[in-house]
């Protein structure tokens, strides 16, 4: 019997639902000032200010004002959420769930890294068999490989002692590099106990940074498929307490196969892989994605994210549960935003009220059949590709457990080996209709947009401690990097086929294809604006140049003090 409490709620936050329509309303009436008095010097007969200047100044306004526009839809019914996952079902009765992690540069991304976010994904709290950790190392680098098991093996002293001591940094590294890490226990067995697993994950460290001294990279762009399931026996000399002889969630390496003249599609090429392989080992119903730079910072998230998922009312629409990238490398000062505040505190909440988040890349639980298409029509073969094993897993629901590290029977080796390797998607729809889409760069972006055009739901959750913790950019060099794939990403799907303002309205309402087509426009949109505005207004000062007459100005700023700093206020929003 279902429980009558309800396992979420949601609170729409109706003061800022008030005062953001009515700061709005105001700003409308502002712009319509500034466009009446724009437009009409241009029907005056004489002009004393040259003309192209006015309508550059013009043009700008115009791109600013239909952005604000747009971006007025993000504020338009901002919620929040409360979760209670002591009101979920017994363990036994929890779905299970597949972590997808992706590295892809050994030399960018350190192992000791990576494997963290690994011991931290496999120490979530969640019964451990229905828990399946999966890494995806596009590098092919025997190093990583390496580290997993050096990390399984330190992982049968860190799961138990997380578990007995209800550890909620289950990250190691973060864990350690705490000053007072959890030590209110303050009872001698435990020191002694934490002294001992410091000791043994310092060993773990010294392993897998040796591996990298002395070890080789390998070749990123040209490998062949490896995928091994990850189990560590103990060595003569390592005793362990019978009581904490646990079960581990079950861990695999997957290096898909990489040729030169093969497309690889970088992280959505690798997820589909992942996608493919986990189907024919576990096939959980859920997956969490996560990025190697971005650790679980609380054991809870899965349960939390199954407050949705479970939640017959919602669950049947729902794609996935985002929860914000939060970053621990961040100085106060933060002069990049690397935070990203106005999207992971402002946008995304405003979706959520509407049909729900963007899929943002890490941290988010999504289902797994909302990532394949609706498969009753079609020709399964053309669809997903020439794998029978895989179109069984289809039709079939969760097989527990199907693979250990020694029933990873050769059929099934033979079979994933099939799957990963770089033609397998050839004459598929595999990136196309099936899987994480391949047309944009912001893969997360756009498999989040047409999932919302499919009618599919999402959600967002903000718990006060972290989820999920990463690296942001912190300097300039990596910082444009980073801004230019994003801005080229987001530009590709506005000009696309799919541009949000074109392909949304009849999809999904107007508000949310709004949101998106912010999204995907304000790159481009803000180019024209933030040049002009930086430029001619100075430039017309130091000539005498009024673009703004005084009387007018100085009735705005009497009128709508408000408004003509928020008018300011937006570009350096966005340019910081
Ligand atoms: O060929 C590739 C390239 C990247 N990655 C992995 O993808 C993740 C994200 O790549 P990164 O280069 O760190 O990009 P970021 O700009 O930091 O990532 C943000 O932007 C991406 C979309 O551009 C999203 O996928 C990410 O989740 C989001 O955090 C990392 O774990 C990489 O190891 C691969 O697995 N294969
Ligand atoms: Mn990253």
């Amino acid at each position: 019997m279902d429980s009558p409490l309800p396992l979420h709620v949601c609170h729409v936050n109706n003061l800022s639902v008030i005062i953001n329509r009515l700061h709005a309303l105001l700003h409308c009436i502002a712009i319509g000032f500034l466009i009446y008095y724009r437009a009409s010097y241009l029907l005056q007969e004489t002009r004393a200010i040259p003309i192209i200047l006015w309508l550059l100044v013009f043009a700008s306004e115009l791109l600013l004002s239909f952005i604000w526009l747009l971006g007025r839809a993000y504020l338009w019914r901002p919620v929040s959420r409360t979760v209670f996952p002591e009101r979920l079902p017994e363990d036994d009765k929890l779905p299970a769930i597949d972590v997808f992690i992706c590295t892809a540069d050994p030399e960018k991304e350190p192992a000791i890294g990576v494997m963290n976010t690994v011991l931290s994904a496999m120490a979530l709290d969640y019964p451990v068999d229905k828990l399946h950790v999966y890494l995806s190392d596009d590098g092919g680098s025997p190093i990583t490989l390496h580290g997993m098991r050096e990390a399984c093996r330190f992982a049968k002293w860190w799961l138990p002692f997380c578990r007995r001591y209800g550890i909620k940094t289950i990250c190691p590294q973060a864990y350690f590099s705490e000053a007072d890490s959890d030590d209110y226990f303050g009872d001698s067995e435990f020191m002694v106990e934490k002294k001992k697993i410091k000791e043994k994950y310092e060993m773990f460290e010294e392993h897998v940074t040796k591996a990298v001294e002395d070890g080789e990279y390998g070749n990123s762009q040209n490998h062949s498929t490896i995928i091994e399931i990850i189990q560590e026996t103990f060595g003569e000399s390592e005793t362990i307490r019978q009581a904490d002889l646990v079960e581990m969630p079950l861990l695999v390496y997957v290096s898909r196969e990489k040729r030169p003249e093969h497309l690889h599609h970088f992280k959505a090429g690798a997820l589909n892989v992942l996608l493919r392989v986990s189907g024919v080992i576990s096939n959980s119903p859920y997956i969490l994605g996560l990025d190697c730079d971005m650790y679980c910072n609380d054991p809870t998230s899965a349960r939390q994210a199954m407050c949705f998922h479970l939640d017959p009312k919602i669950s049947s629409s729902l794609a996935f549960v985002q929860f914000p990238q939060k970053f621990h490398n961040i100085n106060k000062y933060d002069i990049y935003d690397g935070r990203f505040r106005s999207a992971y505190c402002v946008q995304w909440q405003g979706m959520d009220g509407l049909k729900g988040p963007v899929l943002s890349g890490t941290g988010y639980y999504i289902k797994r059949e909302s990532l394949y298409a609706d498969f009753t029509h079609t020709e399964l073969k053309d669809t997903f590709g020439k794998s029978n094993v895989l179109i069984n897993s289809l039709h079939q629901s969760y097989k527990q457990n199907n693979a250990n590290g020694e029933n990873f029977s050769n059929v099934l080796q033979e079979e994933t080996g099939v799957l990963a390797s770089c033609s397998y998607e050839h004459q598929t729809k595999w990136g196309e209709e099936v899987g994480i889409l391949y047309q944009s760069v912001s893969e997360d972006l756009f498999t989040g947009f047409i999932l919302h055009c499919k009618g599919w739901t999402s959600t967002y959750l903000t718990p006060f401690r972290p989820q999920f913790l990463g690296t942001s950019t912190t300097n300039l060099n990596d910082l444009l990097i980073q801004g230019t794939r994003w801005g080229s990403g987001l530009t590709d799907v506005g000009l696309s086929r799919f541009c949000p303002l074109l392909y949304g309205p009849s999809r999904m309402s107007l508000l949310q294809s709004m949101c998106y087509g912010e999204l995907s426009f304000f790159p481009l949109l803000y180019c024209l604006p933030l040049w002009c505005l930086a430029t001619l207004p100075q430039l017309c000062l130091l000539n005498g140049i009024s673009l703004y007459p005084e009387r007018f100005v100085n009735t705005c700023k009497r009128s709508f003090p408000l408004e003509v700093q928020s008018m300011h206020g937006e570009m350096s929003r966005e340019f910081g």
